[in-house]
């Protein structure tokens, strides 16, 4: 995908399947600096392309840079590792862990062996996501939008270069996901971030660069406002359900959002990203980029 700035991360060709499922089939992208939303529904591959990224598994096929280096090697995983930042769908918190407790582990795992400078570290970062006055809670006793904060904390631990943030506004209420969104678009400064989501809205708050995936299959790259754009002229409004539409809703006003090939004569709407994104799952022909 190009960027404005040089591609941090370089994926080219990665094929990916367990047992029977192809989880990624033939994936290419490159981004940079910035925040990159990988758009999918479920299964779509987000979170086997980002656990590749993070050197957590590897690839059938396939060739990847990110940061310069190579995954496949123990050197390169070492280098890139020093550098990640990594929230997990599931961060696996131990009930029992303080936020503190939780973040200094996983900065020792970072390998940050001066203790003096790690607490400082752990506290800096607890403060970033504004948890500086919950740093003794027990992580069982936060709630959802506090405990993704002290994954996110955990991921920026060390000043990592290459953050991967694997859908971390599910779960959220609205007001939750303004203050992630908020913190994620601060941190970004200067790094490279991957985010993974299902939600359009993430990407239209946040991200320089998008790229849809579906079935393992990359079926789109560009600017939000590109993927917007795949919805021109392909939207429009009915008072009946359009049996011609490939997809059609009702909306609050009572009428239907048709999106595919308009009939002659149809009231033709502006398209949003969420209808672009539509278009796009499923749909190479003149999207993938
Ligand atoms: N460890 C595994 N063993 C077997 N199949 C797997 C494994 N991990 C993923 N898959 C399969 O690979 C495909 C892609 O899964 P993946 O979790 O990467 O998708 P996703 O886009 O992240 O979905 P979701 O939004 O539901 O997390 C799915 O069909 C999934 O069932």
């Amino acid at each position: 995908m190009p960027s404005s700035s040089a591609p941090t991360v370089s994926v080219s060709g990665v094929t990916l399947s367990f047992r029977n499922t192809r989880a990624l089939d033939d994936v290419s992208i490159r981004f940079g600096e910035g925040i990159t939303g990988l758009l999918g529904p479920n299964g779509a591959g987000k979170t086997t392309l980002l656990r590749i990224l993070a050197t957590a598994i590897t690839p059938d096929s396939g060739a990847l840079t990110v940061l310069g280096h190579d995954p496949r090697t123990v050197q390169g995983r070492h280098e890139i590792r020093r550098r990640l930042g990594y929230l997990p769908q599931n961060p696996g918190f131990h009930p029992r862990f303080t936020a503190f407790e939780f973040v200094d582990y996983v900065a020792i795992l970072k390998e940050m062996t001066d203790r003096q400078a790690r607490h400082q570290e752990v506290r800096r970062v607890l403060d970033t996501v504004g948890l500086g006055d919950r740093r003794g809670k027990r992580i069982s006793s936060l709630s959802g939008g506090m405990r993704q904060r002290v994954g996110l904390a955990a991921a920026l631990v060390g000043d990592p270069l290459f953050i991967v943030l694997d859908e971390p506004t599910v779960g959220l209420d609205p007001e939750q996901r303004l203050r992630f969104r908020e913190l994620v678009a601060e941190t970004a400064e200067g790094r490279t971030v991957l985010l993974s989501t299902h939600q359009t809205e993430d990407v239209a708050m946040l991200c320089r660069r998008v790229a849809v995936l579906d079935q393992g299959r990359v079926r789109f790259t560009g600017t939000p406002a590109e993927l917007a754009a795949v919805a021109e002229g392909r939207v429009w409004s009915s008072t009946e359900r359009d049996a011609g539409a490939r997809a059609g809703w009702r909306t609050g006003t009572g009428e239907f959002r048709n999106i595919g090939d308009p009939p002659p004569g149809a009231q033709v709407c502006a398209p949003t990203l969420e209808d672009g994104y539509l278009l796009a799952l499923g749909d190479t022909s003149g999207v993938a980029g």
